[in-house]
């Protein structure tokens, strides 16, 4: 697929739904799926996820910490994964979660935006440093997702404290990247993160023109209810997200294949 992101992905989103799948291979889940917590185990079941999860949903977005945590023979697999995700037509957002300084946020622009194995479609990236900052990843020519007002409660603290202009920090990085996205038709390239568990008064979206990963979906209590209570009916342009309350259907791909089935069905009631 070629082209700027926020069209593929609405594109993605037009023929597959909006659900965004996640492959977290966590301890505790390898341990359910009956595998080693080894390079080995994290293989089988990082793949076996993509390959079902890759050929039904627009989004597929690896948590890179899970492969981190084995070291290089984790990234190798990481790598792989992008690979199958990719072959079975689905968009790759690698959730790193980068923010540093201009000059190294370069780095990691190459190292997960670059034509490369752990090239990805799009990545979540941390505005802490200064949304400025992000400049490098926002204009590697893929997508980007902002953390904007996240679906853990510790989060709240620093993203709902109130700038000198009165505005949230929170609504100070939707607003950041609503200008970036500003003449993009139908969506902008950079995204946001807000969390389907937060309180839906705390932000105006209204002119983002970008997409929201929504996150806090299933696994972290937050219901389709809650997804319209905080986005509104339709929706436009949310990916709700998606991992342990997926992937705890596995090992076997026939039963993973149908929890897939059963939440884009939810999502589209
Ligand atoms: O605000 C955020 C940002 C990112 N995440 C990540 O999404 C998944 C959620 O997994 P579940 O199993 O569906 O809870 C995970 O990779 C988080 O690191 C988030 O939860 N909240």
């Amino acid at each position: 697929m070629s082209g700027r992101f926020g069209a593929r992905l609405a594109e993605a989103v037009a023929a597959r739904g909006a659900l965004c799948a996640g492959v977290d291979p966590h301890p505790g889940l390898l341990a359910a799926w009956g595998l080693p917590a080894d390079p080995g185990g994290l293989e089988r079941f990082a793949l076996t996820a993509t390959e079902v999860l890759a050929e039904r949903v627009a989004v597929v977005k690896p948590q890179s910490a899970f492969f981190e945590a084995y070291g290089a023979r984790g990234i190798a697999v990481l790598e792989r994964v992008v690979a199958s995700a990719r072959q079975g037509g689905a968009l790759v957002l690698l959730d790193v979660k980068r923010g540093d300084i201009g000059s190294t946020m370069a780095a990691y622009a190459a190292a997960y935006l670059a034509e490369g194995t752990l090239g990805a479609d799009a990545v979540t990236v941390s505005p802490y440093l200064g949304f400025e900052a992000l400049t490098p990843a926002l204009e590697a020519g893929k997508g980007a997702f902002v953390l904007a007002r996240t679906s853990n409660p510790e989060g709240a603290a620093v993203q709902t404290a109130r700038l000198a202009d009165g505005r949230t920090v929170a609504q100070s990085i939707v607003d950041a990247a609503a200008e970036r996205n500003a003449d993009a038709a139908p969506l902008g390239d950079v995204g946001v993160v807000v969390g389907a568990t937060v309180d839906p008064a705390e932000l105006d979206l209204s002119r983002l023109h970008g997409p929201v990963l929504a996150p806090g979906f299933g696994a972290q209590g937050a219901t389709v209810a809650d997804l319209r209570r905080v986005f509104g009916p339709g929706l436009p342009g949310v990916l709700p997200a998606s991992s342990r309350e997926i992937l705890r259907h596995g090992p076997d791909p026939v039963a993973l294949r149908e929890a897939v089935r059963r939440t884009q069905a939810i999502l589209e009631t």
